[in-house]
C-alpha cells in the first residue's frame, strides 16, 4: 500500500498489529515510528545549520527506505543499505517515484560502512539494540551518528545480564527507567568512538514509546575523547527513600547505606552518561523545522519543546511516588515544578513521562518546598 509521510508517498507493505516484520512477512515498516522519522528529518535540516558541510547520509537499515527518501528530500546526498534484497528493491523503487536521487545497496552495513565511508551522517535503526554495528558507525561516521534503540529491558536494567553484555555497563532497574536507559546507552555509544579517538557528544535525544533515540555529533582527536569519557560516572540510589547521588569519574566508589535513611538497599549503576543529553539551543533549532506536512508535527513540537527546556539531571522523581511516600494528595504537576521553583530550585517536567520531574533539589529540600514542611 502507498502512503504519505512528510510530503513523500512510499509504497510499503500492509502492516500487522503496528508493525510488519522483515522476516517470512515482508518489508519491515513500523507506522508508529513516524514521530522518530519526523523528529529525524527535522534535525537532518537543523544540522544543516550548525554543519554545513554535512551531505551524505546512509540509512544503514534502510527497509523500506522511508527515512532515506525523506533525507533525499532533504536534499542529503542519500545511500540506502540493508541485508534483505526485497527492502533494497523497495527502497530503490520508492527513490525513484519520488523522483529523487540515491543509491539503495544490498550490503551488511559493517562492511559498507569499511568499503565505503566516510558518511556525514550514519543513521542505525535496528531490531533491538544497535551495538553490533556502533564500532563501524563511529569508525566511519565523519559528523552525526543518529541511533535507536528498541531494547529497553536491557537497556533499563530490567534484563540486568542481557544489559551487562551488550552495554559493557551495570544498569540498574530503578524508577526512572528512561534515564537509566538512554544514559546506559549513551554511555556505550562514547566509549566506542573512543576506541577511534573521537569524541561523541549528544546533541539531541528522547525516550518515546518503547525506544530511546540519541544523536551524537562527533569531534575528532584523543583529547576531545578523553574530554568526554570524564562525563561518565555511576549514580548511587535508594530503593527506600529514593535518594540518589550522581557522581562523576570511571571508577565507581559505591555506598553500602543510603546516607538519608540508613537503608542497605543501595543499588550502583553505571558507567553511565552524566553529561547532557541535548543541547537546549539545537533542541530549538529543531523545533522550529517541524513542519506541518508532518503527520507527527503537534507531537514532535511539544516533545522537543519540553527536551528543550528540561533541566540536565541524569535522574527524575516519580511526582505521585513522592506524595505516597509523604501520605499527602498530589498537586498538579506545573504548580508542583512552579513551587520548586520558586524555592529556588532548578526543576523542570521531563518529556517521557506527564508525572516525572527533574530537579537539584534533595527530597527533602522538594517536600519543604512543596509542603512547606521538612522531612521528619
Ligand atoms: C527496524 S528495521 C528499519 C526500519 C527503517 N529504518 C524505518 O525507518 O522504517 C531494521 C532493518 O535492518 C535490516 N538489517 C538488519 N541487519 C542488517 C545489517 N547487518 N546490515 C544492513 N541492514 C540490516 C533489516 O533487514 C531491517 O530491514
Amino acid at each position: 500500500m502507498d502512503i504519505e509521510e512528510g510530503g513523500i508517498t512510499v509504497s510499503v507493505p500492509e502492516a500487522r498489529d503496528g508493525a510488519s516484520e522483515g522476516t517470512g512477512g515482508g518489508v519491515f515498516f513500523n507506522p508508529t515510528q513516524e514521530l522518530n522519522r519526523d523528529v529525524t528529518v527535522a534535525t537532518l535540516r537543523a544540522y544543516r545549520e550548525r554543519e554545513p558541510r554535512a551531505a551524505s547520509y546512509l540509512d544503514a537499515m534502510a527497509a523500506s527506505g522511508v527515512r532515506g527518501v525523506r533525507a533525499a528530500a532533504e536534499g542529503y546526498d542519500i545511500t540506502c543499505a540493508d541485508v534483505d534484497a526485497d527492502a533494497v528493491d523497495l527502497a530503490a523503487a520508492n527513490l525513484d517515484a519520488n523522483g529523487l536521487d540515491g543509491e539503495a545497496v544490498h550490503r551488511d552495513v559493517n562492511a559498507l560502512l569499511y568499503d565505503e565511508g566516510p558518511f556525514d551522517v550514519v543513521d542505525l535503526d535496528p531490531y533491538g539494540t544497535p551495538i553490533p554495528f556502533a564500532d563501524a558507525a563511529f569508525a566511519n561516521g565523519r559528523n552525526l551518528i543518529c541511533v535507536t534503540a528498541t531494547d529497553t529491558a536491557p537497556l533499563c536494567g530490567a534484563h540486568l545480564q542481557s544489559g551487562i553484555r551488550k552495554y559493557g555497563a551495570v544498569p540498574r532497574n530503578t524508577d526512572y527507567h528512561p534515564e537509566m536507559g538512554l544514559r546506559t546507552l549513551v554511555s556505550a555509544l562514547v566509549r566506542t568512538a573512543a576506541r577511534y579517538d573521537k569524541a561523541a557528544r549528544p546533541i539531541l535525544s528522547h525516550v518515546s514509546r518503547h525506544y530511546a533515540r540519541t544523536y551524537l555529533e562527533l569531534e575528532s582527536g584523543a583529547r576531545a575523547a578523553d574530554d568526554c569519557l570524564e562525563a561518565l560516572g555511576h549514580v548511587d540510589g535508594c530503593e527506600d527513600c529514593l535518594w540518589r547521588s550522581p557522581t562523576r569519574g570511571r571508577i565507581a566508589d559505591p555506598v553500602d547505606a543510603c546516607p538519608e535513611c540508613g537503608s542497605d538497599r543501595v543499588l550502583t549503576a553505571g558507567p553511565i552518561w552524566l553529561g547532557p543529553v541535548a543541547d537546549p539551543d539545537f533542541a530549538r533549532a529543531v523545533r522550529r523545522e517541524v513542519t506541518d506536512d508532518m503527520g507527527e508535527a503537534k507531537r514532535a513540537r511539544k516533545l522537543l519543546g519540553t527536551v528543550a527546556r528540561e533541566i540536565d539531571t541524569p535522574t527524575h522523581y516519580d511526582q505521585h511516588r513522592l506524595y505516597k511516600q509523604w501520605g499527602e494528595p498530589a498537586i498538579g504537576m506545573d504548580e508542583f515544578v512552579e513551587r520548586l521553583r520558586a524555592a529556588g530550585h532548578e526543576a523542570s517536567r521531563a518529556h517521557y513521562r506527564g508525572t516525572a520531574v527533574k530537579s537539584t533539589a534533595s527530597i527533602p529540600e522538594m517536600r519543604e518546598a512543596v509542603l512547606g514542611t521538612d522531612a521528619d
